[in-house]
């Protein structure tokens, strides 16, 4: 009796220690992954910022930072798979529309089709985007590291309130202006007859992306509203499973 009381009690202390060494990677990897990040849109902001000073226009400005940006706003597609493995509590769902949408954006849009690169409204998403990742990126490291100054939560959880409406608005300008381009051209799109039998007409694509802002971006905002909640104001949540 004693023996097996002994046994489980070593089996559940191996488990906790487990757990605890798993735990404590996973910290190690957020850790690093959010200064890299945090430091990743420090080098943008203060590219853009040189730009501007330096040539007095935003002419130029995306061509000049592209690299960084594709860069670092394709690796934030592991948010998804830290979401997907359990390593952050946040929706697989949520997180893969906002990280998507995004390289979406960056890759297929803005990138794909320079005749939009000089819009005002490109600038509007980057500079928007650059000003929300930097403080949710220094929110995550800080708060890992238990020394959250209250400042960086309230940005986190008060500067998407004006920041996300501006950022997508910024988003669906630049869609609504490459429109034209990308009907003229017929970049992107296949047209019957050919051997795989499929058509797809990318000017169609990109109007369903700009009407799917309408359903999904309420859900994003009402969820950061909720985390508002949560964090800033202690108010307990059920969330529904997602
Ligand atoms: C094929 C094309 C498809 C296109 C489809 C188009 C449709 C698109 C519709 C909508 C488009 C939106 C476009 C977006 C535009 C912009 O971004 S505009 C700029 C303004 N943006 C924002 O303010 C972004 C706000 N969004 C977010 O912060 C996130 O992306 C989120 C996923 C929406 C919400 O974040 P979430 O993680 O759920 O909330 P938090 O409170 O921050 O975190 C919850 C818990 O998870 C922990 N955590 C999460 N990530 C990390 C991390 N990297 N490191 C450490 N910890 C992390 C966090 O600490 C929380 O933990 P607990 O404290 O234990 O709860």
């Amino acid at each position: 009796m004693a023996s097996s009381e002994e046994d489980g009690s070593v089996e559940e202390k191996e488990n906790n220690n487990k757990k605890r060494s798993k735990s404590a990677l996973a910290t190690a990897w957020l850790t690093f992954y959010n200064i890299t990040m945090t430091a990743g849109w420090l080098v943008l902001a203060v590219a853009m910022l040189r730009f501007y000073l330096q040539k007095g226009t935003h002419k130029g400005l995306y061509k000049s930072i592209a690299r960084t940006l594709k860069f670092f706003q394709t690796v934030a597609l592991v948010e998804v798979i830290h979401c997907a493995v359990g390593m952050v509590r946040t929706s697989v769902i949520v997180t893969g529309v906002q990280v998507c949408s995004r390289i979406f954006m960056v890759w297929f849009v803005t990138n794909s089709i320079k005749q939009i690169q000089n819009e005002e409204s490109v600038i509007l998403f980057l500079v928007v985007w650059t000003v929300t990742e930097i403080t949710r990126y220094s929110f995550y490291t800080f708060n890992l590291l238990k020394h959250l100054p209250y400042f960086i939560k309230w940005a986190r959880y008060n500067m998407f309130i004006v920041m996300y409406p501006l950022g997508v608005a910024g988003e669906l300008m630049t869609i609504y202006a490459a429109l034209p381009y990308v009907r003229r051209s017929g970049m992107f799109s296949m047209r019957l007859p050919n051997k795989y039998n499929v058509s797809f007409d990318y000017y169609i694509f990109l109007i369903i992306v700009m009407l799917s802002y309408i359903p999904l971006f309420p859900q994003l905002y009402f969820h950061m509203l909720r985390q508002r909640r949560k964090v800033l104001h202690g108010e307990v949540i059920v969330e529904k499973d997602e």
